[in-house]
């Protein structure tokens, strides 16, 4: 997103708020965990939209470059407050104090942190209508109660949540792109399509500047449920198996996986494909052993997966998947599985994300995730991940009609390459979990498929178990 510039906030232009706000920014935007730009200094900084939502509130887009041509900015979602002075209660939420420009003197703070900006949010939302750019829309169907009371979730996360009332959650896109975000595109398309595992979207809002965007959703909170990865780390702490749980988990992604294949159009079988997958694999691998050197000793080894799958010739079409499934993307209110953040890769192109793709890679992610869990915990269960994906892998079967586990090299593939997106995350987002996706490469290079050839000269890729690589 970059250049076009929308409304002036209360008669001042981007360019001169930007002298008040640049140098706050520069410091703040690091320090926020959805900031993707985790290790890179913020050089260059432009306000692409400046819209007052009520006196003393302004929306902002603000575009943050590191000053590397090869490097396209990023573009965030802000919601600032401006006062005289900031309340004790909201000190927390200080960005700092403006020193030059028309905000001098001036105390400027994240105004999502403060009740009065979440509650006008929600009112807007209520009550369709635009101001500036951004335009307010909602299902006509739901009437959302006013009044609710706003809190700011305070998970580990890529955007900004606020629940109302325990009866609704907005969530705020921090990291902006162009075009419809698929977490709003897709539980709304299931929703039509009557899935009841997805949360349906029942308002949201948009711009138009500097280019069409999604940038916020609000959908029914599920206040008694529990995510999955705090399930399964109580499992493994209470030393429970987690296995019925997984079973039920697996049901439920092949029902959402149905439910997607219904409501979006199918892509052609992998066919060939493979190899344009397998590919962009290598690719990732080659960049992220550039950024992660860690990874270095075991790209020769890891490479063994992507090349079985560039020979590999999958009948299976492809779809719209999730694309970023894990055990924190799933929420359990009784005995029943929800899944939410459809959001994909937030690092990825969201063209790339709407694309079709194998199904194989959400259970991928899934099996990884079951991994990740037993390696967060000492001592490490890998007996405990093993059956929870068997098991995960048997509920999907049941409810899909067709076994994972029978796609094994494109299993692995995207298991690997899943390994090969964390190790990147971690470095960049939590250095400490580092070892987490190095524990399951190291393995994944080890009993990596070697390309033998045929006596035809074709290469021909012996299939490793299932169990092999990823349980001990
Ligand atoms: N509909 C919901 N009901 C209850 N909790 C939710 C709901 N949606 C999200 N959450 C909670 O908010 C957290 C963050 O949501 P998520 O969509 O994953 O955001 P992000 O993309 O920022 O990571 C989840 O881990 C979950 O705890
Ligand atoms: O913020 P998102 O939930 O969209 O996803 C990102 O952050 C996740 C961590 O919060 C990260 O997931 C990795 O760690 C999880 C445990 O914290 C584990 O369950 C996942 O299997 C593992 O991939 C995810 O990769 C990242 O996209």
């Amino acid at each position: 997103m970059r250049k076009v510039v929308s409304p002036r906030p209360s008669g001042h232009s981007p360019a001169h708020l930007l002298t008040s706000l640049a140098d706050l920014l520069r410091t703040w935007l690091p320090e926020q965990r959805w900031f993707a730009g985790k290790g890179r200094r913020v050089t260059d900084l432009s306000l692409l939209s400046v819209t007052e939502l009520h006196p003393g509130c302004l929306h902002l887009l603000v575009s943050t470059g590191d000053g590397s041509a090869a490097r396209p900015g990023d573009c965030y979602q802000l919601l600032l407050g401006v006062g005289d002075v900031l309340p004790p209660r909201l000190a927390h939420a200080r960005i700092g104090r403006a020193s030059e420009g028309p905000l001098a003197g001036l105390t400027v703070y994240d105004a999502l942190q403060e009740p009065r900006s979440a509650d006008l949010l929600l009112e807007r939302l209520r009550t369709p209508g635009t101001a500036g750019p951004l335009r307010f829309e909602r299902d006509a169907k739901v009437a959302v109660p006013a009044g609710l009371t706003p809190r700011l979730l305070d998970a580990e996360q890529s955007n900004s949540s606020l629940v109302y009332g325990n009866a609704y959650i907005l969530k705020i896109f921090r990291r902006v792109q162009c075009g419809i975000n698929p977490d709003l595109e897709v539980p709304w398309a299931l929703a039509r399509q009557g899935c009841t595992r997805v949360p349906a979207p029942v308002a949201w809002f948009r711009t138009s500047q500097p280019q069409p965007a999604t940038l916020g959703v609000l959908q029914p909170f599920l206040p008694d449920a529990v995510d999955g990865w705090t399930l399964a780390l109580d499992s493994l702490t209470a030393g429970r198996e987690f296995t019925d749980e997984a079973y039920e988990l697996g049901r439920a992604t092949a029902e959402v996986h149905l439910a997607l294949a219904a409501a979006f159009a199918l892509g052609a079988p992998t066919g060939h494909g493979s190899r344009r997958l397998a590919a962009a694999m290598i690719e990732r691998l080659d960049a992220t052993s550039r950024s992660v050197p860690e990874l270095m000793p075991y790209v020769a080894g890891l490479r063994g997966a992507f090349d079985a799958l560039a020979v590999l010739d999958s009948g299976r079409p492809v779809q719209r998947i999730h694309g970023d499934l894990h055990l924190g993307q799933v929420l359990r209110a009784g005995e029943r599985w929800f899944v939410i953040d459809f959001e994909g890769e937030p690092a990825r192109p969201i063209a790339e994300r709407r694309q079709p793709q194998s199904p194989v890679r959400d259970v991928a992610g899934m099996l990884r995730s079951f991994d990740y869990a037993a390696r967060s915990r000492h001592p490490w269960r890998p007996e405990w991940a093993r059956r929870c994906r068997d098991a995960y892998c048997a509920g999907y079967a049941a409810q899909a009609r067709w076994d994972p586990r029978a796609e094994s090299e494109l299993l692995r593939a995207y298991e690997t390459d899943r390994a090969v997106y964390e190790a990147l995350y971690e470095a960049r987002h939590r250095p400490d979990w580092l070892p987490v996706p190095m524990a399951a490469i190291a393995r994944l290079a080890e009993h990596a498929p070697t390309p033998t050839p045929t006596p035809s000269g074709s290469p021909h890729t012996p299939v490793p178990s299932f169990h092999s690589a990823q349980g001990g």
